[in-house]
């Protein structure tokens, strides 16, 4: 499908903003007791600090958390201003199953990982602006690689080197033009890619690349537990400091 059909829908505004929080994990990596959307940080959940972002920015209207099934009550409690939905088997469906209960009206769909809880304001206004202003259907941070990259051999052996420079690694959120999100997803014909950038580009989508941020981090293996623990400590619940500004931005 040609770029230009596909962004010639959604609405001229791109005003009505929607966040896709995925929460439906169980976080097997993490290797905690409960489902990695429970754990907390400093007293806090990562869902609570999650949906805290994006109910707080200005720009978005509705959020929706797709939670693990059996804890749609309990995500409910930790998330009043949101809708919750039962996720899926996959992180694709758990999209696909918030994707279904979002208002009408929804011209902007921001799809994030709970996992990257500690997400920065001006991350999102990037992915927005990304989508708003570059006539895309979809925008996605990035940020770059910063060990070697080799290929593994089938017997497991170092592999040849892979330039570096032209990988970069993808976070969260992803916004995208609702009618061309929904689109993606009802013609996917698998259930597990691995982001949304991946479907919608496979429909023909242009998707443009933005700057990311370190705070936006994706909670996977234990060690990224303890970093968050020390930002939230050292730079508070939004981690926004100048300090942070000045160095990184
Ligand atoms: N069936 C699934 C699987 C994942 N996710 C969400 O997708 C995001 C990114 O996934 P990942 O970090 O891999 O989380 P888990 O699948 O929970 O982790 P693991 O692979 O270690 O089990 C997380 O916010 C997770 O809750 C989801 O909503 N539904
Ligand atoms: C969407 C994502 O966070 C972008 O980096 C990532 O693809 C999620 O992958 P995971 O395997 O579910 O952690």
């Amino acid at each position: 499908m040609p770029n230009a059909a596909m962004s010639s829908d959604g609405g001229d505004g791109l005003t009505t903003v929607a966040a896709v929080l995925v929460a439906g994990g169980s976080g097997t990596r993490l290797g905690a007791d409960v489902p990695k959307a429970f754990v907390r940080v400093a007293g806090r959940t990562l869902l609570e600090y999650a949906v805290a972002r994006f109910l707080g920015h200005d720009a978005v209207r509705d959020v929706v958390v797709a939670a693990p099934a059996a804890l749609t009550g309990a995500a409910a409690e930790l998330a009043p201003g949101a809708t919750v939905v039962a996720g899926g088997r996959t992180r694709q469906e758990s999209v696909a199953r918030a994707l279904a209960v979002l208002a009408a009206d929804v011209e902007v769909v921001l799809v994030h990982d709970v996992a990257r809880a500690f997400v920065p304001a001006a991350l999102i206004d990037r992915v927005l602006d990304g989508v708003r202003l570059r006539g895309a259907d979809g925008a996605v941070p990035f940020l770059g690689v910063t060990d070697t990259v080799r290929r593994v051999t089938p017997a497991g052996d170092l592999g040849e080197l892979v330039d570096r420079t032209a990988l970069l690694a993808m976070q969260t959120p992803q916004g995208f033009r609702r009618a061309v999100l929904d689109r993606a997803h009802a013609a996917a014909t698998t259930a597990d890619a691995t982001d949304d950038a991946a479907l919608v580009q496979a429909l023909g989508g242009r998707v443009v690349a933005v700057r990311g941020d370190e705070r936006a981090f994706k909670v996977t293996v234990p060690l990224d537990l303890m970093l968050a623990e020390a930002l939230v400590q050292r730079f508070g619940a939004d981690l926004e400091s100048t300090w942070w500004d000045v160095e990184h931005g």
